[in-house]
């Protein structure tokens, strides 16, 4: 038998995963998701046939509880988990999507020793192609660790990061789809501005970044390499990379990534409230995280 999984937060990344594990064949007997939106809960109980339900009532008799919720509701959230009582046959663990947030603050809620496994997951989960880190908090055991990398698998690629490593691998993975989207948006966009119907141009666009993502992943060949191989001599691609470049496009993402970072770090501040308007902690705090 399969064990439970709860998730609570049935918002994007909970919908990811809730179709990801259920494409991948796990029953949806086995799977309740914790909503309090109504509009977004008759969503999914008719998109994907699961129970939905509150907190409480979703986290009673879980084996696993992901928390799919934003940063700012994770104290609430937790105490309510907390409050309910373990099932004795089962050992509960809290697996955390939520960026930000350093195990320690549900270690401090949950019952003492309760193990937590922290996750970067991606939303490519959706199309079984996520890309996770996991990273085990103080009581999380390599059975722990195990499991959930388990889990994970099913919808997708999973590496092993330590905690400290979290902040940047959501700049990079995390956040990584959304630098894709963009830009296909810009290729789009520019296309058409030299005579591709936007149909057409969503087409090359899109297929363009599928097949480099594959040759990248599939090949073994780092990505200069496979650059130097689109790049003739005299050629084409070679002005378009210089003015790429000449528009300071691996600069920006230094400071894209930099700002990333920093925009967890804000959300550990004590209220969880993410600083808006680039007031935050600068990335120097990063090397005091874990
Ligand atoms: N969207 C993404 O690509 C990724 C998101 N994450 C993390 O996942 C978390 C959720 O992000 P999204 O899914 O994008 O947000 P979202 O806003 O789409 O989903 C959050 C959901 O939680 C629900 N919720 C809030 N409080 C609740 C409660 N007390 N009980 C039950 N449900 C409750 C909301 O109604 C909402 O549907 C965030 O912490 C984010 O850092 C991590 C990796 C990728
Ligand atoms: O934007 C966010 O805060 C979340 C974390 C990584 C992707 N989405």
């Amino acid at each position: 038998m399969t064990q439970r999984v709860a998730i609570i937060g049935g918002g994007k990344i909970g919908e990811a995963l809730l179709a990801g594990l259920i494409r991948s064949g796990r029953p949806t007997r086995d799977l309740v998701v914790a909503e309090k939106s109504e509009e977004r809960r008759a969503e999914l109980v008719e998109e994907y046939g699961v129970r939905v339900t509150d907190v409480a009532d979703a986290v009673e008799g879980a084996a696993i509880v992901v928390l799919a919720i934003k940063p700012a509701d994770v104290d609430a959230v937790v105490a309510k988990v907390a409050a309910v009582e373990d099932n004795a046959e089962v050992e509960r663990l809290t697996v955390t999507l939520v960026a930000g947030l350093p195990t320690r603050r549900y270690e401090d809620t949950l019952p003492a020793g309760a193990p937590v496994v922290r996750v970067m997951p991606n939303t490519p989960m959706l199309v079984n192609e996520a890309m996770s880190a996991v990273a085990p908090g103080r009581y999380a055991t390599e059975e722990h660790v195990a499991t959930v990398v388990g889990l994970l698998e099913s919808v997708g690629r999973v590496v092993v990061v330590a905690e400290k490593q979290m902040d940047a691998v959501t700049a990079l993975s995390g956040s990584g789809p959304a630098y894709a989207f963009l830009m296909a948006e810009a290729m789009i966009d520019a296309g058409v501005g030299l005579g591709l119907t936007r149909a057409v141009a969503t087409e090359l666009a899109g297929q363009t970044i599928r097949g480099a993502g594959v040759l990248l992943t599939e090949s073994k060949v780092s990505p200069v390499d496979l650059r130097a191989a689109v790049t003739s001599p005299a050629g084409t691609t070679a002005e378009a990379i210089r003015q790429l470049e000449a528009n300071g496009f691996r600069h920006a993402f230094y400071e894209a990534m930099r700002a990333n970072v920093a925009a967890s770090v804000s959300m550990a501040a004590a209220d969880a409230r993410p600083v808006s308007g680039g007031s935050g902690p600068s990335t120097s705090d990063i090397s005091d995280r874990d």
